[in-house]
């Protein structure tokens, strides 16, 4: 469910209108829904209402700082993956104790900071990165939270590139040897072991691959504790779905007490990664018609929002819902809608029914609030898009639209040419 409706024929965000947004800051424009945000996060956190846990939304669905304010609001943690993502949410002001840091490639700037911050844990990735951040944390003196991530070996049955938990994946340690990697933590002085972890893909449609992960990861625990280890914390990572076109993922809810079901009696404390979840349908890309070319082999709506703006359809193949701001177009037509970048990848709609679109028209590219503006690009020098949070009747302007001169700063023309 989101906010962003029809009254009569013109499309809103919350009770304000479309058009009113691009008029005043032109587009395209990313624009989210605070009522959207709250109700996700409140509908994940009163999912897991009979098990201690912590929501640690993952920065980078939509990091903007106004949607990681909102749900720091409301309690929330972060996953990050970079030095960059830990900047913008302690900007964000998220409590450091609150924040787990994925990733397989950390750089040692990178594990300095999140150390110095006092981030409550690392999800270890590699061997070479449990004895790479040991040796930090002995450097600087600190004692570094962790958690292995564990690859569990279970297909979540969603896109190959957005799978994470298969052995062939880069992401995590290999089940069969965790058990051994757990054994060498316990022996780093600058180690505290904190906790098990996993995450298996995203977009997840099913609640079975969780509980398979589970089962597997209980048998890993046993061996952990039985080593005298002291687990305090379950990250179960992120993945829930979210609905594009006719997917029926699990809700919160029914995700929430299969969950529960399966580590109720663990007695640990449960940590969630959701990022797509949360943002996704709280989020809309809005572009205007630029020209329609129609009749020839094809019909191509271009508009001013492309590949760089929003690169799944391109990236993926994804689908993501196409409304017309005013509901007055003559008919349908069959097409694609294409950006003005030179690649035939070009493009936010593919062979599909549209509403016959005009020079002018607006458009509202749905389900864009996760993975939209974070994959978004300078590519053919564009400057990126605005964000607009809604909140009620007002709206506020949460980033400006780039500008010319951004597309220059910081780049230098050598003294030597
Ligand atoms: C380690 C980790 N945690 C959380 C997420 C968030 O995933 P999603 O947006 O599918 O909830 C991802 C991305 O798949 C991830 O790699
Ligand atoms: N970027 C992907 C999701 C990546 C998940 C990251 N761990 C998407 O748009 O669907």
């Amino acid at each position: 469910m989101h906010h962003f409706q029809y009254k009569g024929e013109e499309l809103f965000a919350e009770d304000v209108a479309i058009k009113d947004i691009v008029a005043a800051v032109g587009s395209p424009v990313y624009i989210y829904s605070k009522a959207t945000l709250e109700r996700h996060y409140k509908a994940m956190d009163d999912a897991f209402a009979q098990a201690p846990h912590t929501i640690c939304y993952s920065v980078k669905a939509n990091s903007n700082l106004a949607v990681l304010k909102t749900f720091i609001n409301l309690g929330g943690g972060v996953d990050i993956v970079s030095g960059g993502e830990l900047y913008r949410a302690l900007a964000a002001g998220v409590d450091p104790k609150k924040v787990v840091y994925s990733g397989v490639g950390k750089r040692d700037d990178e594990i300095a900071y999140a150390l110095e911050s006092g981030i409550l844990m690392f999800n270890i990735e590699s061997e070479q990165e449990l004895d790479r951040i040991s040796d930090i944390a002995g450097r600087i003196g600190k004692k570094a939270g962790i958690a292995i991530r564990v690859n569990p070996d279970v297909d979540p049955q969603t896109h190959p590139y957005i799978t994470t938990g298969l052995k062939k994946a880069k992401f995590g340690i290999n089940i069969e040897r965790a058990l051994e990697q757990y054994q060498r933590a316990k022996g780093l002085a600058n180690i505290e072991i904190l906790g098990i972890d996993c995450h298996i893909g995203s977009q997840l449609t099913k609640v079975s691959p969780f509980v398979d992960a589970i089962k597997k990861l209980k048998r890993l625990l046993d061996g952990v504790r039985g080593m005298g280890i002291d687990i305090k914390y379950l990250d179960l990572g992120g993945g829930l779905g979210i609905q594009y076109d006719d997917e029926a993922p699990p809700l919160p809810a029914d995700y929430g007490s299969s969950i529960q079901e399966e580590t109720k009696d663990l007695g640990l404390h449960l940590i969630f990664e959701p990022g797509r979840n949360l943002v996704g349908n709280a989020g809309i890309l809005v572009g205007k018609c630029l020209y329609t070319k129609k009749g020839e082999e094809k019909n191509f709506v271009i508009v001013d929002a492309g590949m760089n703006d929003l690169a799944r359809p391109s990236l993926y193949g994804s689908f993501h819902g196409v409304r017309p701001v005013f509901r007055n177009q003559d008919g349908v037509i069959e097409g694609d809608i294409v950006g003005p970048i030179c690649e035939s990848g070009d493009f936010l709609v593919k062979e599909r029914e549209i509403p016959n679109f005009r020079q002018g028209d607006l458009i509202a590219f749905m389900s864009a609030g996760a993975y939209g503006f974070t994959m978004s690009s300078n590519y053919n020098s564009r400057p990126r898009a605005a964000e607009v949070m809604v909140d009620g009747g007002k709206f506020e302007v949460v980033r400006d639209r780039e500008k010319l001169e951004d597309l220059v700063r910081g780049e230098r023309v050598p003294s030597f040419l």
